[in-house]
């Protein structure tokens, strides 16, 4: 069987009595997008924080690539592959595109000495830096201010910073949020390209995306996967349908 890229086994994590997570196993595999949805407080922002290391599972482990990352704090599971985007922009908004893509690009040189230097002349770093926006479609935009960019690129200029550490697998939270029917759309094209290049686990409270974009989706409810398929099959999972998705699915 081939491995997945990144994966939790068993994770659990109580607070108090109660259980955010109860015995989670979700992987990824190469190549795809795998969404977890949930009702709100089913434990997906405590999954992904456990999946980052912003959290540590009472019980369980997170690998990576096969190794267990469990241990390992938010910097260094990113130096050692997994992308992450965020729910709130964590992009400095005076500064260009390209300064923001080039922070990133330092981040994954791991010697905070380097501050020190003029890293905006540093030619490793800013070709790591174009080819990142480049990626993302906004090369034309490096000197552009990032308070200026629209909702749906500075989502993209995310992605591009996330790109500088040449992550192995992505985990977003919630790329959708804040943007209009067409800035989705154009992410929701972007994302089916990019899991080619790293998979991505996806949190998304937009389910038209999510049902555009899936290959697989696990339900979320008080803490506990109760499903995981493809989109047909948890379009038509009964139990999903009583406690998630309602009539209208
Ligand atoms: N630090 C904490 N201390 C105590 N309870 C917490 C803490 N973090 C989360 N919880 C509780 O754990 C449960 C899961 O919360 P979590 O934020 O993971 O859910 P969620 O699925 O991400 O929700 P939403 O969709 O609303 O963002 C909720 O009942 C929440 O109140």
């Amino acid at each position: 069987m081939t491995e997945a890229i990144l994966a939790t086994q068993g994770i659990s994590k109580s607070f108090g009595a109660l259980k955010a997570s109860d015995d989670v196993s979700i992987d990824l595999m190469a190549g795809e997008i795998h969404a977890i949805i949930g009702p709100n407080g089913a434990g997906k922002s405590t999954l992904i924080k456990q999946i980052c290391g912003g959290l540590k599972p009472d019980t369980g482990t997170v690998k990576l690539l096969g190794e267990d990352v469990t241990d390992l704090p938010t910097e260094l599971r990113a130096r050692v592959g997994l992308g992450r985007t965020f729910q709130i922009s964590a992009l400095a908004m005076e500064d260009t595109v390209l300064q923001n893509a080039v922070l990133g690009a330092l981040g994954g040189q791991g010697n905070p000495w380097r501050f020190f230097k003029p890293v905006l002349k540093d030619k490793d770093l800013l070709d790591t830096a174009m080819e990142a926006l480049e990626r993302v479609g906004l090369q034309d935009h490096a000197k552009t201010r990032t308070a200026e960019l629209s909702h749906g690129q500075r989502r993209q200029l995310e992605v591009a910073v996330a790109l500088t550490l040449k992550p192995k697998a992505f985990v977003m939270d919630e790329p959708m949020a804040g943007l209009g029917t067409e800035g989705s759309k154009r992410l929701t094209e972007f994302l089916g390209d990019l899991r080619h290049q790293a998979p991505i686990l996806l949190v998304e409270h937009d389910m038209d995306a999510v049902f555009a974009l899936a290959d697989r989706i696990s339900v979320l409810v008080y803490g506990k996967v109760i499903a995981t398929g493809t989109v047909e099959e948890i379009r038509a999972n009964k139990d999903v349908r009583d406690a998630y998705l309602g009539d209208e699915a």
